[in-house]
Order: C-alpha cells, then structure tokens, then sequence
C-alpha cells in the first residue's frame, strides 16, 4: 500500500534526512522516522570524499552517484519535496542546517566503512550533545554485524555455520512504500539552497561512462526494472548458469543494493513471493545475499582488512615487487590469457565484470603474477561502478587465499580451463577481445599455443602471455610454501 501520511502541522519540527548509500525513498527508515515522528523531513546529501579515509570513492562509482543523486532528486521533486546537495565536512553542513531551519532531528542509515563508522559516530554523539535528536538505522543489511556470533561470542569467520546461523535468525521487515506525498519545510525557513548537482564534479569530464549506461540505469527506478528482468528472466536455472558470463543470468543488482536504491529486504521479499520459482534457485541467491551479509560482518568487526591481510600468517608473503608494466597490461586487458584480458575489457567499458570472471582475474593477478592483491583491489575500486568496500575486499582476499574462509592459496584457477568450462563457446571472450573472434576453438583460449594462426588472424594480440602459467603456478607455489613454513 502507498504511504499517504497525514500532512505534519505547518508548525511541524523538522528532521533532517541525511542520504548517504541509501538513495531510495521506500523502505528508507531515516525518512520513516522523520514522517513517523511527525517531522517535517529536509533531505539533505553531503558531499565528503576526503571522510572516507583511504577509499574515497572512485571515478566509476562517481559516475554513477552523480546520475543516482539525480534520480532521487527527481522522485523527491514528484513528492513535492527535494533534495538539498552540500560539499564539505559533514559535522559543520549539518550543523549549519540544523541551525538555519530550527530542525530537531537528524536521521540516517548506518554505513559500515570503518573511517565511516567512526566519523558518524562522533557525529551522533556531537549531536545529541547539542541536544538534538541523532539517529541511525539499518538500511542496507538483512543483519546488523553485531547481531550474529559464534557460541563463544566471537565473530564469524566461516561462511557456512555464519549463514546457518542468520537463516535462523531471519526476520524481514515488512516493506514501506515511498510515500506518495513529502512535507517541504516552508518558505519561512531560511534554508540555503545547496549546490547544483553538477558542482560536486562526480560525473566525468569526457565521457568515458557511455558503455555503463547501455546497461545499467541507476536510480530506483532503474534497480527495480533489474529486478523485474531478472525475476521474470533469470531465476529459472540461476544456481548453475549464474557461472556462465556469456549470458545474463545473474540479477546486475550490485550496484543498486551498494547504492542503496533498492532495500535487500525488498529484494527477499519480492524473490520469497515467485512461488513459481524453483527453490534450489531461490535459495543459491539468497546464499549470494548472504556473501554480501557476511562481507559487511567481516568489515566491521575487522576493520583493517581493506587494506591488509585477514590472515596474519601472510604478513611475511613474498610478494613480487609491484611492475607497472605487468599491472597496466593485467588492467587494460593486454595479459595475452583471452579470459583475463575479456574480463578486464568488460569492467573497463561497462563498470561492472562477471563474478566469475572476477576471480578468474584475480587469482591471475595475486597467483599466476603474484602481485599484491592490493593493486587488482585499487583497480576495481576505480573502475566497478558496485565498488563496494565490504564486498571488494572479501572478494579480493578470498581469491588471494589471505581472507576469511579463502580458497586456500595452492588452489589456483587456471585461466584456460576455466574459460574451457564457463565459455565453452567462446562467445564472452569473442565480445569483448572481437579481434579474438575469428579464432577457432579451442585456440580461442590459449592462443599462444598456434604463433603462426595467432599472427596471421589477430596479429595486434600480445603473441605471449606474460608469464608462462605453470611457471607462474610453480613460483607462486613456492612462495606460499615458503611463507607457510616460515
Ligand atoms: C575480486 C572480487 C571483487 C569483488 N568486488 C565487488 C564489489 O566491489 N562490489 C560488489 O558488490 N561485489 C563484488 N564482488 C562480488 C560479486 O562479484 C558481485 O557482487 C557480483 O558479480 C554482482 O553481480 P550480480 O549483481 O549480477 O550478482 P548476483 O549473482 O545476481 O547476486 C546478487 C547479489 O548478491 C551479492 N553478491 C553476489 N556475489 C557476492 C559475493 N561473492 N560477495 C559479496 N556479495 C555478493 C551482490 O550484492 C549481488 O548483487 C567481487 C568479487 C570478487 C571475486
């Protein structure tokens, strides 16, 4: 059913709503509490990169803010309200706001991004000093971190027994439409303007975010049509050809739920009412929602792991020093291994890469060329419009054997046998390498295998691959050996 609040008292306080990655306005507990209080609600975003510590958003994940701020705007506007942008330290603009309109209340969902987690901590606390009403809500998880521990009270750190654990744990809220009508502050109020969306320069001078939205369309709009394909389109048959990158089988949903512009309660919700849908395909992506829980709890309760290891033995691993000539041909898909090089001109063109291929292209990276899991994390960060702090680094360190319940390092993917079994027609790689495309099967994956028909067919293609893949396996080998034994 809509929400069609009774209109607040003109004399009404007002709360401010203070929008963050929780760009939507149904499900959206901030701006329920401020119309459930009786407040009139002032939706306010406040522009603050340099808050974020060391992850200050990248370019792909700026692309699509700037278009997502906008959407939100726009279906604040057709409630008759708005959203009011700022740029600069968070504590002050709010304050500032709260004194220019006399608001009582300040409401926002939680973030868990440790620099963010203390940050608004410290501002909740400065808030309630003042004597205002500062709350925060869980907008974005199906479990807080903290709701779930093991028997001794400790975090997870195994995925299984973790999700057993929320299954059984598991209460979804109901779902709260967007209201139909908004409150705005009237003009009495003399609350300042903000700034023009196009200030904050989050959308890219030159264009080269054209290829992102061929595909995707961000906003709350955008997200529910992902989820309406995927559900009609893709459900059926999820838990196996989710593994196939060739086709779109998987829901494309991650940077909507990073973004916040659809709740996963509603996304349960709305997978809970296929009755139509076969069971084990519902379940296998719940288990998907749930990597997503368990990356959150990882990365509040261990907040150093975005950028060091999980797993301290690998404290001492012999990494190879970083070679930026190695590093710029794995980003710009000129690797010579036609999945790993498919993958990266996939996420370089449209923002966004196949899980699959993701960990193809990462094991390649931290194993076969044994850099760094930092770097390929960086990369993604800067590229993957779901850059997405929880997620990127349980992905990565899962892939590099240095996480929580991580491949363990000697299991390393080969890149031709998994582009043998998960492209078994080569079409992905024939997409995004199309001067691959005349290549005949098998060759297509391991073209250096045929020097002479790699020449004569695709002769701008690297002629090697950078490092001859049992080599690579063997010294990659050897280092995990050694730092195991150490
Ligand atoms: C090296 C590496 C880096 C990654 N970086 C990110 C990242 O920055 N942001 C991000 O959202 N995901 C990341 N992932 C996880 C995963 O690849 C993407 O969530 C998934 O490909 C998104 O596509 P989808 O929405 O179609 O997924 P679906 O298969 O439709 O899954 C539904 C949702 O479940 C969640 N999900 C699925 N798989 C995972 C997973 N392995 N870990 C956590 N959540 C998951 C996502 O929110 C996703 O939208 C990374 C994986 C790897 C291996």
């Amino acid at each position: 059913m809509p929400h069609d609040p009774h209109p607040p008292e003109a004399t009404a306080p007002i709360a401010l709503v203070w929008f963050r990655d929780d760009l939507r306005l149904d499900d959206q507990p901030a701006l329920r509490a401020a119309i459930d209080g009786g407040y009139v609600p002032l939706p306010v975003y406040v522009h603050a990169p340099d808050e974020e510590g060391s992850w200050a958003p990248g370019a792909a994940s700026n692309a699509w803010r700037h278009r997502s701020l906008a959407a939100l705007d726009r279906q604040l506007r057709e409630r008759g309200s708005r959203l009011r942008v700022f740029a600069g330290p968070s504590l002050s603009i709010l304050q500032a706001l709260v004194a220019f309109s006399g608001a009582q209340a300040v409401f926002w969902t939680r973030r868990y991004a440790p620099a963010i987690e203390q940050r608004d901590t410290m501002i909740k606390r400065t808030l309630r000093r003042q004597g205002l009403r500062a709350e925060s809500f869980n907008g974005a998880l199906l479990f807080e971190p903290w709701d779930l521990a093991t028997q001794q009270g400790d975090p997870y750190r195994v995925f299984t027994p973790f999700w057993k654990a929320a299954v059984q744990a598991w209460r979804t809220p109901r779902p709260w439409d967007a209201p139909v009508r908004i409150a705005a502050p009237d003009d009495g109020h003399a609350i300042p303007d903000g700034l023009p969306l196009e200030a904050l320069r989050l959308a890219p001078a030159r264009p080269w975010d054209a290829g992102f939205w061929q595909r995707f369309t961000p906003g709350g709009q955008g997200a529910r049509a992902a989820l309406d394909a995927f559900l009609d389109e893709a459900i059926e048959g999820y838990a196996t050809a989710r593994d196939v990158p060739a086709r779109r089988a998987t829901s494309r949903l991650s940077p909507h739920l990073h973004f916040g512009e659809i709740s996963v309660q509603r996304v349960v919700d709305r997978l809970r009412a296929r009755s139509d849908a076969p069971p084990g395909d519902v379940a296998h992506y719940l288990r998907e929602l749930g990597w997503r829980e368990f990356a959150h709890h990882l990365l509040h309760h261990f907040p150093h792991t975005p950028d060091s290891n999980l797993n301290p033995r690998f404290q001492d691993f012999d990494w190879a020093p970083a070679d930026e000539a190695r590093l710029d041909a794995w980003r710009h898909g000129r690797t010579g291994v036609p999945i790993v090089d498919a993958g990266m001109r996939e996420l370089y063109a449209t923002g966004w890469m196949h899980n699959r291929v993701r960990m193809i292209v990462a094991s390649y990276l931290c194993k076969h060329l044994r850099m760094h899991w930092r770097h390929g994390a960086r990369w993604f960060w800067d590229t993957l419009v779901d850059a997405d702090l929880a997620n990127n680094t349980q992905g990565w360190q899962w892939t590099a054997g240095t996480g929580a319940d991580a491949a363990p390092y000697f299991r390393m993917f080969n890149p031709v046998t998994q582009a043998r079994s998960f492209d078994p027609d080569g079409r992905y790689i024939a997409r995004w390498l199309p001067e691959l495309a005349g290549i005949p099967l098998p060759l297509r994956f391991a073209p250096w295998t045929d020097p002479r028909t790699l020449a004569a067919l695709a002769p701008d293609y690297p002629r090697q691959p950078l490092v001859d893949l049992a080599a690579g396996r063997e010294a990659a080998l050897a280092a995990y050996r050694a730092c195991a034994s150490s």
